[in-house]
């Protein structure tokens, strides 16, 4: 299984965040959605793939070959769905779409047209008075329009209704099934990757937390509920994170850890959801700093 995108080694620092040495790849066909909390450092990591950060350390290879910014024809085969506004709000939309059109080879006029109208987006209204949730479904529409081998977005579902946020999921699972379209794009919803995700590439305060198929998830992380008496200082260091209540705890384990087996015969073990794994790691992260 080839990679679409391959990082190596990459690393950045801004100030007092920094990303640390990732190496990781996106596979080719498949949905990949990368998560992680505020300030985890996804936007970084998007815009390097997108020739607009550059790392400090490391090089990115997309289909195949390293990019630089003296090699942008790349992008030509890239969807990019990004999380701020780079359109001219003065212009229109038809204006904004005739002027970024000569900048795809395959720039299809009729896919546009398709998509405009699915998107029920009005061609001559201004940018400016787009609401949020219109200004991407324009971004998305554009994304879409030029036969990109690869959709790379930032938080696309943000600012999405519930109606059109399952439509575009929908919408984003068919293209897929051209076994060569990959798309990996940034979220805070459990619920879109859970709908459509094949892979989760997880990173926590600049680091990689791991880079798995959704499926197989389930088998690396057990969540433990019990009474807080099972607790003591060094059985608390096992777990990834942990929470208290006043009735007794829950935490994530690694599954395949001795204490994993020991929990498994003593209390109530369940397969942590998507979220469950988050809140842990994370929490359990900022513990330990
Ligand atoms: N141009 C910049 N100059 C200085 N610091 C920056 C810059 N861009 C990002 N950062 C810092 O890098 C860190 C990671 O930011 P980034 O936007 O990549 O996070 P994120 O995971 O996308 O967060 P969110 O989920 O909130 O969108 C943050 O601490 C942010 O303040």
């Amino acid at each position: 299984m080839n990679d679409v995108i391959q990082l190596n080694q990459i690393s950045k620092k801004y100030g007092h965040f920094s990303l640390y040495e990732l190496t990781f790849g996106i596979k080719e066909g498949y949905i990949t959605g990368l998560i992680g909390p505020n300030g985890a450092g996804k936007t970084t990591l998007i815009k390097m793939m997108m020739g607009m950060v550059q790392p400090d350390q490391g090089n990115i290879e997309i289909f195949g070959k390293e990019t630089s910014i003296k090699n942008a024809e790349y992008k030509d085969r890239i969807g990019y769905v990004s999380d701020e506004n780079y359109f001219y709000d003065q212009l229109t939309i038809d204006q904004m779409s005739k002027m970024m059109a000569p900048f795809y080879s395959q720039w299809d006029k009729e896919t546009y047209r398709k998509y405009i109208e699915m998107f029920k987006l009005s061609p001559r209204k201004k940018i400016k008075e787009l609401s949020k949730g219109m200004k991407m479904k324009y971004s998305l529409a554009i994304a879409l329009s030029h036969g990109a081998d690869l959709l790379i977005m930032d938080e696309p579902t943000a600012g999405l209704d519930p109606i059109f946020r399952r439509e575009l999921l929908d919408l984003l699972s068919e293209h897929i099934q051209d076994e060569k379209k990959s798309i990996l794009f940034s979220t805070h919803n459990t619920t879109d990757l859970d709908r459509i995700a094949d892979y989760i590439v997880f990173v926590n305060e600049g680091r990689l937390v791991f880079n798995e198929m959704k499926e197989s998830l389930p088998n690396k992380y057990m969540l433990v509920k019990g009474n807080k008496e099972l607790l003591d200082r060094d059985v608390r260091k096992c777990f990834i994170g942990i929470r208290e209540t006043a009735l007794g705890f829950e935490g994530l384990l690694n599954n395949n850890s001795e204490e994993a087996r020991y929990f498994r015969d003593q209390t109530i073990c369940e397969i942590p959801t998507l979220e469950e794994i988050m809140y842990f790691t994370v929490k359990g992260s900022a513990l330990h700093v």
